[in-house]
């Protein structure tokens, strides 16, 4: 196995063979017919880019189920077949026996000699040809092939590693710690909990390797290394698995190669040495070798002189030390008793629909102006807008130019809602009027928009105004987004506050409330301390509903001023 994988690798890029089986098999049973009707489903509507969303994760936790009830059908079959085999095998040794320890009397009787006669020329060919191997395989690969629309794509198993590499980033958390299933900074030369999960899990060898390949894949040496390191340390104490990807030698082969990339010869010299020594005629690493012990000459390291690798930055944020320390410091707002401008109290709006029930308010911020009002939905209100937004969930798009596009620095999927898909939308809509006064009739506001974050999901520093004429936000006709409600349609176990960069604050998910903030000057321009971000979710299945409301319609409600700090 080892020896096939070795072969496939190149010098630069390490391409793994994978065996790749093309026959095809029609499904017959009623539950196959079953599983493809499921996957028609879940395939046309929300289940591509799994990694994107929670959501999609969870639905693959139903494919898996569909996997496991194959694998356990095929090792029932195999138990059987082996079964068979070696009953067979119990007969004819006994036989055989008899014949061969007993007197020669014992093969002139015509009935053994038959037997023997019959099993030499059908039984063994019966059993040696048998084709029930192949079929139980086959009935394996079918199950697997009708599944294989709804599995993970490669692009999920980089997008969900891209995710544990964003937590790391963002939140400084140790390889080491993750690897042993444990949120860890380090803090005073201690590692510290940032957070301690109810369901522990860890991961093997051959996971940092994979988490490893794709930085490396990216030329991010960076990460690959600390993946690397650690994959090698636990392939170095396991046996090799046949699911596996990757094998200590390739886990060496991947670590020396990208210390060579950073300039560290002499530990990737190490490194190939070891690898030698489990693959002694690998012709390319006795090469690397050479090469790297003549380099080694020619500049012999310093002694002392480490090198400090820099952490790529793929999304060219320039407030990033800032947002990622307003996503470390969960909460972070001001302390309401430092600045009396900052309070909470029972909110009416003058509105007789909140008479009975006042909305609870707290003002975070007042430049920008950012209020949570609490309790603003129910459960069971946002259990009924997720459940409704689930068939339309599609990776969320950001404004790229006149257009929309995908993007690096927002991970989630989204819907559209509009109020005639269920009556909590509308009821929805009410309350933000009540309590804003707005006018959020189509066209002066946008359907509300519900978001599900998926593995280390996130919405990196932006507007949710538009700062270009040419913005798609434009096409409603009805002016800029004058201002933004948004509501947390769940909690989230770690991580996934909402971080306004330039106002220095960030509010942690707080489940049923609802944030709103203006994101125009009363004059229309953009209010640049508006900048905010989601920051990257570390455990747990978050959800927002945004509701955005542009200038027209609000003439009355927010008047114009030509004050530029109003
Ligand atoms: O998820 C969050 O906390 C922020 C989301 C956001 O800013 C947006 O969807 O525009
Ligand atoms: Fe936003």
């Amino acid at each position: 196995m080892c020896c096939v994988k070795s072969c496939c690798a190149s010098w630069r890029r390490f391409s793994i063979c994978k065996i790749k089986s093309t026959s095809f098999i029609r499904m017959t049973s009623c539950f196959n017919l079953f599983v493809f009707l499921y996957l028609i489903h879940i395939s046309d509507k929300s289940f591509g880019e799994v990694f994107t969303s929670m959501m999609s994760v969870n639905q693959a936790v139903f494919a898996e189920t569909q996997l496991i009830d194959h694998l356990r059908i095929y090792i029932e079959r195999e138990t059987q077949r082996l079964h068979d085999i070696k009953r067979f095998f119990s007969r004819v040794t006994a036989q055989h026996g008899g014949i061969c320890n007993e007197s020669s009397a014992t093969i002139a009787n015509p009935l053994v000699a038959f037997k023997l006669v019959k099993r030499l020329q059908s039984e063994w060919l019966n059993v040696v040809y048998s084709s029930e191997a192949e079929e139980n395989l086959q009935a394996l690969r079918e199950g697997y092939r009708m599944m294989e629309g709804s599995l993970p794509k490669l692009e999920d198993l980089q997008g969900a590693a891209q995710g544990l590499m964003r937590l790391q980033d963002v939140y400084d958390l140790r390889v080491e710690g993750l690897v042993r299933g444990h949120f860890q900074q380090i803090t005073n030369g201690n590692a510290v909990d940032i957070y301690k999960p109810s369901v522990s899990d860890t991961l093997s060898g051959d996971d940092c390797f994979l988490v490893g390949k794709v930085a490396y894949d990216l030329e991010d040496y960076y990460h690959s290394m600390q993946w690397f390191e650690e994959a090698v340390r636990l392939f170095r104490g396991t046996e090799w698995s046949p699911e596996n990807e990757g094998t200590l030698e390739d886990a060496l082969d991947h670590l020396a190669f990208s210390h060579f990339k950073t300039g560290n010869i002499s530990y990737a010299l190490r490194l190939s040495q070891e690898l030698l020594l489990h693959d002694p005629i690998n012709s390319r690493i006795l090469l690397n070798v050479e090469k790297y012990e003549k380099l080694l000459v020619k500049s012999p390291p310093v002694i002392g002189h480490g090198l400090v690798l820099k952490r790529p930055d793929t999304t060219y944020l320039r407030t990033r030390d800032v947002y990622e320390k307003l996503c470390q410091t969960k909460g972070s707002q001001p302390t309401h008793y430092q600045n009396p401008k900052l309070f909470c109290d029972y909110f009416t709006n003058g509105n007789p629909g909140l008479l009975l029930q006042p909305m609870k308010r707290e003002v975070i911020s007042q430049q920008p102006y950012v209020v949570l009002y609490h309790d603003f939905i129910t459960h069971a209100e946002a259990k009924s807008i997720r459940d409704s937004a689930v068939p339309g969930l599609r990776r969320s798009v950001v404004a790229s130019g006149v257009n929309q596009a995908t993007a690096e620095y927002r991970i989630s999927k989204s819907a559209w809602l509009k109020e005639s898909v269920h009556a909590v939308v509308g009821k929805m809509d009410q309350r933000i009027t009540m309590v804003s006064g707005l006018n959020v009739h189509s066209p002066y506001a946008e359907f509300l928009q519900v978001v599900n974050y998926g593995i280390g999901g996130h919405y990196e520093p932006h507007f949710d105004h538009a700062t270009s004429d040419s913005s798609p936000l434009y096409r409603l006709k009805t002016g800029n987004r004058v201002a933004t409600f948004m509501i947390y349609l769940s909690s989230v176990e770690a991580g996934g506050c909402t971080a306004f960069i330039y106002a220095n604050f960030s509010v942690p998910v707080v489940e049923n409330a609802a944030l709103f903030w203006w994101n125009l000057h009363r004059n229309g321009r953009g209010d640049g301390d508006t900048l905010h971000a989601g920051c990257p979710v570390i455990v747990g299945d978050k959800w927002v509903a945004n509701k955005w409301v542009h200038e027209y319609g609000q003439e009355f409600q927010r008047p114009c001023s030509l004050n530029p700090e109003e």
